[in-house]
């Protein structure tokens, strides 16, 4: 029986290539497999129909229709009343529910000008939409529309293994609630990416005292934006680093680090060797000068905002960040400087999130955390990790910040663990703090994560 996917664990992701495998295998042993596609699918979509009225199956040429031909037999074996596509007439009247069987993993260009018109009735009739494997029209590996047009689908049953477009770029927003089916076949096949759950990397010891929590120190908070480095020391205090000091940038030394939090302490690169950096919220231009002492000292460094800007147009720089150890530094560019760093568009980095994020690694040798819905982390030699935590109230100013002191309070706590993992159990948290109707104001996404540690 498909079940919706739960958010308290971590789940493997496959590629259409380890999917292909997978499915190329299961097939052998077993033809009839579409038989309990079908089946799953016929469960599901008796479960969500209303009771009444007409359920519409539009179904594509290939297995994907296979799947929705055999899910309609067996509605109709249970007294449902079915319509479906392009058998029949599509319905004049609005259905119950449709199920969306036209396109899965076999799409392989931008949907042919009848799909398309079938998929923009399917989205125009005004019924719950429920997927088969993919929303029709999406690509899944990348989770980005293949023409002008996806189906934005109320359920997703993705069947076999669970694609990583579900979670990231554009499908997040098109999959809608996601269940699963793997159809009794075991995923003997290398995942191709994570997708994340809880991961808890601190621990509090009954003899703890604030020098066990280490430090941390923020850079950043130019003349006139220094709200963005006070919410990520707010967020690195809140996280329990032990000591948390702010360098603001310009600001005579007699500026207090934070009216409203006075845990908060002024400091300086000079006194904190051991500290963890987070450096770049609201730096400004002045972070490119301090970058080279920054990135050959400290010895675990979270570089965001105007840090990746200076890094990204300065080929010295990233030389330096190529040369420190490996898994000592984490970035956190969203799609913007992402697009700064690899120099090319946002476009193109949306277009591939996974692939982007793995390039950028690559280039700068550092863990990578690319920003966004369904936010991806990769690491040289590791296999990457997606985010299907938080949401659309995460989208406002100030919530990226609040990551990157979490980021660095968390580190701060876990010394010995490698960039990479922090940044899983980082992102994970931050989004399910950031999960809300509405838009939550950075600052107190900051209080929803310190309740929620
Ligand atoms: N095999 C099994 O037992 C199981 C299969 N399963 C199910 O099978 C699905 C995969 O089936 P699939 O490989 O047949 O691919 P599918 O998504 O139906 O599309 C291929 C067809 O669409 C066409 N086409 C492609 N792009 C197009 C476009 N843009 N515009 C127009 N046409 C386009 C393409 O045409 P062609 O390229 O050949 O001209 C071909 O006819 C998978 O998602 C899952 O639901 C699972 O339930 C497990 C059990
Ligand atoms: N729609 C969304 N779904 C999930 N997470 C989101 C969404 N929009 C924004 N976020 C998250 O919110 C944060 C925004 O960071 P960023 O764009 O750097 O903001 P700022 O620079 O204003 O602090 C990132 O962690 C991002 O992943």
């Amino acid at each position: 029986m498909p079940h919706l996917l739960a958010a308290d664990r971590c789940w493997p992701l496959h590629d259409l290539a380890a999917t292909r495998r997978l499915e190329a295998r299961a097939l052998a042993q077993r033809p009839d497999l579409m038989q309990d596609a079908g089946l799953a699918v016929a469960k599901l979509a008796l479960a969500l129909w209303p009771g009444s009225g007409p359920v519409w199956v539009a179904c594509g040429p290939g297995n994907n229709g296979g799947d929705g031909r055999v899910a309609a037999r067996l509605l109709r074996e249970h007294g449902v009343p079915v319509v479906l596509t392009p058998d029949e007439p599509v319905p004049a009247e609005r259905p119950a529910l449709v199920v969306d069987a036209l396109l899965g993993i076999g799409l392989n260009r931008a949907p042919s000008t009848a799909l398309a018109a079938t998929m923009a009735a399917v989205q125009a009739c005004g019924a719950p939409i429920l997927a088969v494997d993919l929303p029709s029209g999406l690509r899944a590996d990348t989770g980005q529309p293949a023409g002008a047009a996806a189906v934005r689908a109320d359920h997703t049953l993705t069947l076999l293994t669970l694609k990583p477009g579900l979670f990231t770029g554009e499908g997040r927003a098109h999959a809608g609630q996601i269940w699963f089916d793997d159809l009794g076949v075991a995923a003997d096949e290398p995942a191709s990416a994570d997708l994340l759950g809880p991961l808890e990397l601190r621990e509090r010891r009954a003899t703890a005292h604030k020098g066990s929590h280490g430090q941390v120190l923020v850079v950043g908070g130019a003349p006139g934006m220094q709200g963005a480095a006070r919410l990520a020391a707010r967020a690195a205090l809140a996280c329990g680093a032990g000591r948390v000091y702010l360098d603001l940038l310009g600001a005579p030394a007699s500026e207090p680090a934070d009216p409203q939090r006075p845990e908060l302490m002024r400091g300086r690169l000079g006194t904190l060797r051991e500290a963890v950096g987070v450096v770049g919220c609201g730096a400004g231009e002045a972070i490119a000068a301090a970058l080279p002492e920054l990135l050959a000292r400290l010895p675990r460094l979270v570089l965001d905002a105007d840090a990746l800007n200076a890094i990204a147009a300065d080929p010295a720089l990233q030389a330096l960040l190529r040369a420190r150890a490996a898994g000592t530094t984490l970035l956190t560019p969203h799609p913007l400087e992402a697009a700064r760093l690899l120099g090319r568009d946002t476009a193109a980095v949306q277009a591939d999130r996974l692939a982007a994020a793995a390039e950028m690694a690559a280039r700068l040798a550092c863990t990578v955390v690319l920003k966004g819905s369904g936010s991806v982390v990769a690491t040289p030699g590791q296999r990457p990790a997606v985010n299907p935590s938080g949401g659309p109230a995460l989208a406002t100013a100030g919530s990226g910040d609040v990551l990157a002191g979490w980021l660095g309070g968390l580190w701060a706590q876990a010394a010995t663990t490698g960039a990479h993992r922090v940044a899983c159990a980082g992102v994970f948290a931050h989004g399910r703090a950031g999960k809300a109707s509405g838009v939550l104001r950075a600052a107190d996404l900051v209080e929803r994560l310190a309740t929620q540690a």
